[in-house]
């Protein structure tokens, strides 16, 4: 399956690192302002396929996207630290609007799998720019947040991550919800298995958790600049759902209805698969987590109401 990345900064340049890992992607054509940047990526990233999977990969112009099943989206500003992501909106906004219709020009068919902050706001904004069913325009969402919900919480229980599964909802940001009344280990809920174990998920354990969470990239961006490779591993975790029609169950973002806020773009399961996102799985949630996740969309559809496109 060919790809393009629009974006080969550090997201960008690490989904493609990701996908020739992975064998994600056949082909992967890297399109940036900077071209000088995006050849450099290609052929650093290029040298890594001897030892991963037979992909090609190249910089290019749109006009090489053409036949791109799938389109991710990571050009732009990123946070500095102490910035929130939807600081990033209006200077975002202003570069979708000139690579979302270079985009379609060429690949109309294509998926587009947007990453660029604030990633939520960013995505209803290319599905209004581009035309595309909601289906069809995916955001990164809470993927990232969910892996290090996954992460951390395994870490205190002793269990690997792909064992835990509990997910983070609603916004790519400091209104997201950790949805802990669904987390489940095994098949087992994470609060009676800590229990079990001798390491209880207290309040203070609690806390620590979602500050993990919530925070990593403020941290991360504190201690390096910008975040690369947890994301860079959840587009392509995407884009091989993509590319295999998996129906995986992922937590990314698209616009649709979410508890009773409508046309707004924000993160629930949804299934993921050749075709884009085909069904949402809203998981059981306490009342207040039920609360907060209603809160996080009607902050993103504020938010998407002041922007004009
Ligand atoms: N969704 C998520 O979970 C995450 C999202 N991000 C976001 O991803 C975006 C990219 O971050 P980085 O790669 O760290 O930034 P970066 O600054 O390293 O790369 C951005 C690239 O976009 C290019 N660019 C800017 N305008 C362009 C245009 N009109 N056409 C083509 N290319 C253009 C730049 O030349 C640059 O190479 C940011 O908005 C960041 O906040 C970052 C980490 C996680
Ligand atoms: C930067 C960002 O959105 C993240 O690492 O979560």
């Amino acid at each position: 399956m060919k790809i393009g990345i629009i974006g080969a900064g550090m997201v960008g340049s690490a989904a493609a690192f990701s996908c020739v890992m992975r064998g994600a992607a056949s082909r992967i054509v890297l399109v940036d302002l900077d071209k000088a940047r995006a050849r450099a990526e290609a052929e650093d990233i290029a040298h890594a396929v001897p030892f991963a999977h037979a992909v090609q990969i190249d910089a290019g112009e749109y006009d090489d996207l053409s036949g791109a099943k799938v389109v991710i989206l990571a050009c732009g500003v990123s946070q500095k630290p102490g910035e929130t992501r939807l600081q990033l909106l209006e200077r975002n906004a202003t570069v979708f609007r000139s690579v979302v219709g270079d985009v379609m020009r060429v690949c109309p068919e294509a998926i587009l799998l947007v990453a660029s902050n604030p990633v939520d706001v960013m995505g209803q904004i290319t599905q209004r720019l581009s035309g595309l069913p909601p289906e069809r325009v995916i955001g990164s969402g809470t993927i990232l947040d969910t892996a290090r919900f996954r992460w951390l919480v395994g870490r205190h229980l002793g269990i690997a991550p792909s064992s835990v599964h509990g997910y983070v909802l609603g916004e790519h940001g400091d209104s997201e919800v950790l949805a802990w009344s669904s987390a489940r280990v095994g098949s087992t809920s994470v609060a009676g298995f800590a229990a079990q174990i001798g390491s209880p998920i207290t309040q203070d354990v609690r806390a620590k958790i979602d500050t993990g969470v919530r925070r990593a990239a403020y941290t991360i961006i504190e201690g390096k600049g910008a975040t690369w490779y947890g994301i860079g591993a959840g587009l392509s975790r995407i884009v091989s759902a993509i590319a295999s029609d998996e129906q995986a169950v992922l937590t990314v973002s698209t616009v649709s209805n979410v508890l009773g806020v409508p046309d707004v773009a924000c993160s629930v399961p949804r299934v993921v698969g050749a075709n884009g996102v085909s069904a949402e799985l809203l998981p059981d949630l306490s009342d207040q987590e039920t609360e907060a996740l209603r809160a996080s969309a009607e902050l993103l559809k504020t938010t998407v109401e002041q922007v004009s496109i």
